[in-house]
């Protein structure tokens, strides 16, 4: 049977509505013979330590206050998740255990170890209960039980038999982190943020196959995304820049959490216990990812150069302040980082050999491959220069290197190194589904463009795809060779292979472009997101889609800091989708909008002369291609409806495509029956297009088909498509045969409407519109 481990930290458990949210979590991710790891619930070993502190100070008010803190906290957390006897007896044990510690403490038989114990205890114990409620089968195991230390090794071979022995029944087994033992029973903690290692080791000696970090981020990130909103989650991270981070103190993964996966094939990943669906990250082997660039920062630290440091002294020190400690050589020379509230204690462990080099520093250490580390370190360098941020100490290793400021890096100046150094030069695949004709075209446009994109990001063509084969290629598909690649490799996919690999993409920003006409792909959507791509469609099928999924996609994108682009969807390229967005960020107030936003529909009112049929302009229409290949898709509106929604919305209007009212260019009982019904029945069509455009003509205006959105002063939309009688002489009127036109009358333009106009369909200007897309997007990733 293979097993899973899961670990919830501090974070994940903070308060009730946290402890139920990690119950569905496993309800819905574990099965009978898993093991979830827990931490302490949110700060609470913060105020286990504060105690510690204030029993150690023999401050006996501090003691007192945190104890009741403690009390408050816990006892919250079994009101609000427990009733009746559970309720009862769990309150019972704490009042016990509370009571015991104000004894030993009185006693002064108080120990570190065993009091800090308590966060990790309660939580399983809590956790444990909870999912019985639940009927989960469920048991909490200290991990004392399970983990045995000698001179602060552990006893591997002596542990891995005792988990198998222990945690053999058909139940979830919720275990502490943190903790361990030693050979006489003491209690032993693992190290600060130590769950994590307590989860990686129960995997190794339980042969799992998996180990879930759940935390409150949704991976690791280029930064922490807390202090950068536009930290970029990375869906791969190999294991040596993880420990490297850990090492370096990033609290996403603890020091020593990687270690007892050496040589196994347990895989790791982070992911977020508040969104559980999104994509985690991969903590992969060496050579299963690219090395990424990193800012982790620094705070309170102090450096120190140590004389004679000893093998496995760091990690002893490390032990006795239960922190990890970044150490590293310069000229022969070993120097320390420690959190300055534990300097006194190392360096009365060292006694005399410790040399304080500078104290009370800040800073950051940046992370990246060795082959980039010299020109960022520069770079960094001259920013702080620019923002005269005082360096008291750099060093520069193989794959990072550190600065030690005087002052705190604030999330501005952490926001700038982060656009600075980590998005330079970012890398983006590019997924293009439809490579049809304005597919086509936008391939032989992407090899000029691309190259003017590659000044700024490592862009990748990484899939081609067509309604059922594709051509994918994580390393980037040669554009001027595409055709023969397809011709060599085109494979076969569906939607679940196609959403594998693209989930699988080992790059830092993802995108899919699509230039299909079809609503099956527009469904998977909420995939390609939840995969963390942007977004980029021509096609309209998703921008119309029902209110609750459409809003539900665009929260996910929001959530994700993803973007979505979609001009080429109304008016091809004209600059439709700016124009409002940019009216609107200046702070005007867009009152209404109406056009001919259909090539087709322009063409056919704005050619048609009195002595024509209306069906042989249709027809002739059809056989020059400006059609549908049923041209009633066109006479029927839907498309300009369509279109009119997605601008609706971009004005942020909540409707739905039959809130707009819409009265086809036919008699409405002819969009029934076959193309050859509709032929048989061409002069109904003829009379009724004779008849409108004669009422048009009596009143001196032309007949039209367009679009029209209003929105009243009160805030009341009136949304409809259909025939309209343009005053003589006005734009619409005047409309050039094919052109998309859009009159936008808002407070500013409120006499002289903001027009735009020009062709709004075609190969080439779609094409150069889904470039401008990319473009855009690339410059939102800056
Ligand atoms: N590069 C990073 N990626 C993700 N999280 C980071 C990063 N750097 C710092 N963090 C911080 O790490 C925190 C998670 O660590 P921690 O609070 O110890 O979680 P837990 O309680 O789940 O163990 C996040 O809330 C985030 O603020
Ligand atoms: N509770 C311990 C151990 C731990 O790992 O916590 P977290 O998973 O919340 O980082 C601590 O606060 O150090």
């Amino acid at each position: 049977m293979t097993r899973v481990v899961h670990k919830f930290g501090g974070s994940s458990l903070s308060s009730a509505s946290r402890y139920q949210a990690v119950a569905q979590i496993i309800l819905g991710h574990c099965k009978s013979g898993d093991c979830v790891v827990v931490s302490a619930a949110g700060k609470t070993t913060n105020t286990l330590v504060k105690l510690w502190q204030s029993y150690q100070q023999q401050d006996q008010q501090a003691f007192s206050d945190v104890l009741i803190q403690l009390e408050k906290h816990q006892s919250e957390l079994v009101d609000e998740l427990f009733s009746g006897d559970v309720h009862r007896a769990l309150k019972a044990q704490l009042d016990a255990e509370l009571v015991a510690i104000t004894q030993l403490a009185q006693q002064s038989e108080l120990q570190e170890s065993p009091l800090l114990a308590h966060g990790e205890l309660w939580s399983a114990r809590l956790l444990a209960h909870y999912l019985n409620e639940l009927k989960v089968a469920a048991r909490s195991i200290d991990a004392r039980q399970l983990f045995t230390l000698h001179d602060a090794q552990l006893l591997h071979q002596q542990n891995k038999a005792t988990c198998y022995a222990q945690l053999q029944d058909a139940v979830v087994y919720v275990v502490t982190g943190f903790i361990a033992q030693d050979c006489d029973k003491n209690t032993v903690t693992l190290g600060r943020n130590g769950s994590d290692y307590s989860a990686t080791l129960l995997a190794s000696y339980i042969d799992a196959s998996a180990v879930s970090i759940w935390t409150d981020t949704q991976g690791v990130y280029s930064t922490d995304p807390r202090k950068v909103s536009n930290a970029l989650k990375y869906p791969k991270v190999c294991r040596a820049q993880a420990n490297l981070l850990a090492r370096l103190g990033n609290p996403v993964l603890h020091a020593k959490t990687l270690s007892p996966l050496k040589g196994s094939n347990i895989k790791l990943q982070v992911r977020s216990s508040y969104e559980p669906e999104a994509s985690p990250t991969e903590i992969v082997k060496e050579g299963y990812s690219k090395a990424k660039r990193f800012i982790t920062t620094f705070e309170n630290l102090d450096l120190v150069r140590v004389e004679n440091l000893a093998k496995g002294e760091v990690r002893t020190l490390s032990q006795l302040i239960q922190h990890s400690i970044h150490h590293f050589i310069v000229n022969g020379e070993a120097y320390l980082l420690l959190p300055a509230t534990f300097t006194h204690i190392v360096a009365q462990q060292l006694a005399g050999r410790i040399n304080i080099v500078e104290s009370n520093l800040q800073g950051c250490a940046l992370v990246a491959s060795s082959s980039e580390l010299s020109g960022l370190k520069q770079q960094a360098e001259q920013l702080f220069h620019d923002r005269e941020v005082v360096v008291r100490f750099a060093h520069q290793d193989s794959d990072y290197a550190l600065f030690l400021t005087d002052q705190a890096l604030d999330s501005d100046l952490l926001a700038v190194l982060h656009d600075k150094l980590i998005n330079k030069g970012r890398e983006i695949a590019v997924i293009i589904a439809g490579i049809g004709n304005v597919g086509d075209v936008f391939l032989q446009q992407c090899e000029q463009q691309i190259t003017r994109l590659q000044s700024q990001f490592d862009l990748k063509v990484v899939g081609l795809l067509r309604s059922k084969e594709m051509v994918f290629s994580p390393s980037g598909i040669e554009l001027s060779a595409w055709q023969t690649q397809w011709k060599n490799e085109a494979q076969s996919y569906n939607s679940k292979s196609l959403v594998e690999h693209i989930s699988e993409l080992d790059y830092e920003h993802k995108v899919v472009i699509d230039i299909t006409a079809s609503e099956a792909f527009s469904l998977l959507y909420p995939d390609f997101v939840a995969s963390d791509c942007h977004l980029i469609s021509a096609n309209k099928y998703a921008g119309t889609a029902d209110r609750g999924w459409y809003q539900s996609l665009r929260e996910q994108q929001r959530e994700r800091n993803l973007h979505w682009r979609y001009n080429t969807s109304v008016g091809a390229g004209l600059p439709i989708n700016f124009a409002l967005a940019d009216l609107q960020n200046s702070g005007d107030v867009i009152t209404s909008i109406e056009g001919v936003f259909s090539g087709t529909l322009s063409w056919l009112c704005s050619s048609f002369t009195a002595d024509q049929k209306f069906s042989d302009l249709v027809l002739a229409a059809q056989e020059m291609g400006y059609t549908e290949p049923d041209p009633r898709e066109d006479l029927s509106g839907r498309d300009m409806q369509r279109k009119l929604l997605i601008l609706a919305r971009d004005l942020g209007l909540e409707l739905d495509v039959d809130d707009i009212a819409l009265e086809p260019l036919m008699p409405v009982h002819l969009a029934e029956g076959s193309w050859d019904d509709f032929l048989a029945k061409r002069d109904e069509l003829d009379t009724f297009y004779a008849v409108k455009y004669q009422q048009a003509d009596d009143e001196g205006k032309s007949l039209r088909y367009t679009g029209q959105l209003i929105i009243s002063d009160s805030g009341t939309v009136t949304a409809k498509v259909g025939i309209a009688f343009a005053e003589a002489g006005s734009a619409i009127a005047n409309l050039t045969p094919g052109d998309n036109i859009f009159v936008i009358k808002s407070v500013w333009y409120e006499q002289n409407p903001l027009v735009i106009q020009g062709p709004g369909a075609g190969k080439e200007v779609t094409a150069a519109g889904i470039h401008s897309d990319l473009y855009w997007l690339t410059q939102q990733l800056k």
